[in-house]
């Protein structure tokens, strides 16, 4: 795992963004944020990176492994440059940031044709010492169908609104965020005590047709109380 270290660089002088959050689940924190990141930003992190993408890994107690069966889909990591740093500290700063938190390096994950991250927490658990307090999932490129995230045990809300970002025909149980370009969708994968939100389990459902790419921001917490 790598960690960026937090930003010293005072004159780090970034681009007003005007995005848009909505609060979906207060328990768990859920948040939608419409226009995270803005069509120049998206198409330098998907530029930069063409070449950068290799098949993504599945994380196992001990065995690290390519498991196509689990996930299907390219992951990169984009360099570190004044793109990337505007958008960890706009993310840093719009979440509930605790002294000793840190924020993994940003990874882009591809999904084409077929491609899925079948059904997953992002935090790895009560056994270790630090863990991905919160993750923000962010639409880089979503020019597909199907590939939406879905969350089995959250709820569809009643206010008919939600329907522009969530599949309200969808039959699946629970709900599916439609991937839309630009869109964030923020959790909290870890509580108060330190235990995991059992509502996070969530899937990269399959991309049906085009390409689906997506930004990961995990940012971790400090260290558990064992
Ligand atoms: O691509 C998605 O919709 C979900 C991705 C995801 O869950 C992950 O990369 O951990
Ligand atoms: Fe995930």
């Amino acid at each position: 795992m790598i960690f960026i270290e937090p930003e010293t660089e005072t004159s780090l002088q970034c681009p007003f963004q005007p995005f848009q959050s909505y609060i979906f689940s207060e328990t768990p924190p859920v948040v939608y944020v419409a226009s995270f990141v803005s069509d120049e930003e998206a198409q330098h992190l998907i530029q930069n990176s063409q070449q950068m993408f290799t098949p993504a890994y599945v994380y196992g107690s001990g065995n690290t492994q390519i498991d196509t069966t689990s996930r299907k889909s390219h992951t990169a990591i984009p360099e570190r440059d004044h793109v990337v740093r505007c958008i960890e500290q706009r993310a840093r700063v719009n979440q509930h940031w605790e002294p000793g938190m840190t924020v993994e390096a940003l990874s882009m994950q591809r999904y084409q044709e077929n491609g899925f991250f079948r059904h997953h927490y992002d935090s790895f658990g009560e056994g270790f010492k630090k863990d991905r307090k919160s993750t923000l999932n962010v639409f880089l490129h979503a020019n597909c169908t199907g590939g939406g995230t879905h969350f089995p045990y959250l709820r569809i809300p009643e206010d008919k609104r939600w329907c522009q970002y969530i599949d309200c025909e969808s039959d699946q149980e629970g709900v599916t965020f439609k991937p839309i370009a630009g869109n964030a969708l923020f959790w909290e994968n870890i509580q108060a005590d330190g235990t995991v939100w059992p509502e996070t389990l969530h899937a990269g459902m399959p991309v049906l047709s085009g390409t689906k790419i997506g930004l990961n921001i995990w940012t971790w917490t400090k260290d558990r109380v064992m």
